[in-house]
């Protein structure tokens, strides 16, 4: 058996290299040959994933943040064979990590590698690249721009949070086009979101209902309202409650089409995506994670 480490050895904390024995161990007992390798600039990690599907490895770990992770699993995406994947979170939020409950703190995800126990989970394609957790339009959506890495490591999830709660407050909608499956929802919008996962920006209840292997998009349009309504909408987000609010529409989907009539950027797992149009789709169950 071969397994691939791919170390992002300045993501979180610069403490990925520290971790990179422990793994090394770990998967030796359980009898594989391993490959270490360290990320060196954006798009090497789905470069080495995309080797370890070539040459046949059976298992491939991403240390790192989010960002490590999503290059990870862009490189494992469209291949034929595609290695079971190993999530050691070193990131700021690691919303992925939180869906499939792999412990936050790297020591215990390690041993999580022990595990027997796979799931295989949805995967976002989202025009030519693969998504895991979310896709927002919108005011929150570009909120996440406007936090700079040292707000990021500071205060972590709760810098987004400020961020949007600023943007939030300018109340500004979107005229949005968004054809889901059969049908098609016209009008403005002050956010769209389409969630794989119940873990979004670390609200872990943001789309409570959204199971990691369910094969749809969990899509939530809020609508046009006031500054007193928003506020309602904002405490509901973190309840877990979004979809209960009267100013929010609620559908799953298999595939989306999102357009609008103005230049509108989106985020996809929290970096800048394509600019309007767009289209998304779930491919069902398509990679195996290794859990608890
Ligand atoms: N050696 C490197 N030096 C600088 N950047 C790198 C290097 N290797 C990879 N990268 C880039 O760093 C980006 C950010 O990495 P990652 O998301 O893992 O860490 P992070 O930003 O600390 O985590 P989070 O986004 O959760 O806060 C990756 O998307 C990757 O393109």
């Amino acid at each position: 058996m071969k397994a691939m480490i791919i170390v992002n050895p300045t993501s979180g904390r610069e403490e990925a290299v520290d971790y990179v024995k422990q793994i090394e161990d770990i998967l030796q007992k359980k009898g594989y040959e391993i490959k270490t390798v360290q990320t060196e600039k954006e798009l090497d990690a789905t470069k080495y994933c995309q080797n370890a599907c070539e040459n046949k490895f059976d298992l491939v770990v991403s240390l790192g943040g989010d960002g490590t992770l999503n290059e990870t699993i862009n490189g494992l995406v469209d291949q034929q064979h595609r290695p079971k994947l190993g999530i050691i979170p070193l990131g700021t939020v690691n919303d992925f990590a939180r869906a499939l409950q792999i412990p936050l703190e790297p020591e215990k995800a390690i041993r999580v590698l022990q595990s027997d126990r796979t799931k295989k989970v949805d995967v976002g394609r989202f025009n030519d690249q693969y998504f895991v957790n979310i896709v927002a339009v919108g005011a929150l959506a570009e909120a996440s721009y406007d936090v700079t890495p040292e707000q990021k490591t500071k205060f972590g999830t709760l810098a987004y949070l400020t961020e949007g709660l600023k943007k939030m407050a300018s109340t500004q909608t979107y005229p949005l086009r968004i054809e889901h499956d059969e049908k098609v929802w016209e009008g403005d919008s002050f956010l769209f979101l389409a969630a794989l996962t119940n873990s979004t920006a670390g609200f872990e209840k943001l789309s409570p209902q959204a199971k990691v292997n369910d094969g749809v998009l969990h899509c939530y349009i809020i609508k046009k309202v006031n500054m007193i309504r928003l506020a309602s909408i904002a405490s509901s987000m973190a309840r877990g409650e979004l979809r209960n609010q009267k100013d929010v529409e609620y559908f799953t989907a298999e595939n989306l089409k999102i357009a609008s009539s103005e230049d509108l950027v989106t985020n996809v797992d929290g970096e800048e995506g394509d600019r309007l149009p767009v289209s998304i789709e779930v491919k069902p169950q398509h990679i195996e994670v290794v859990i608890e």
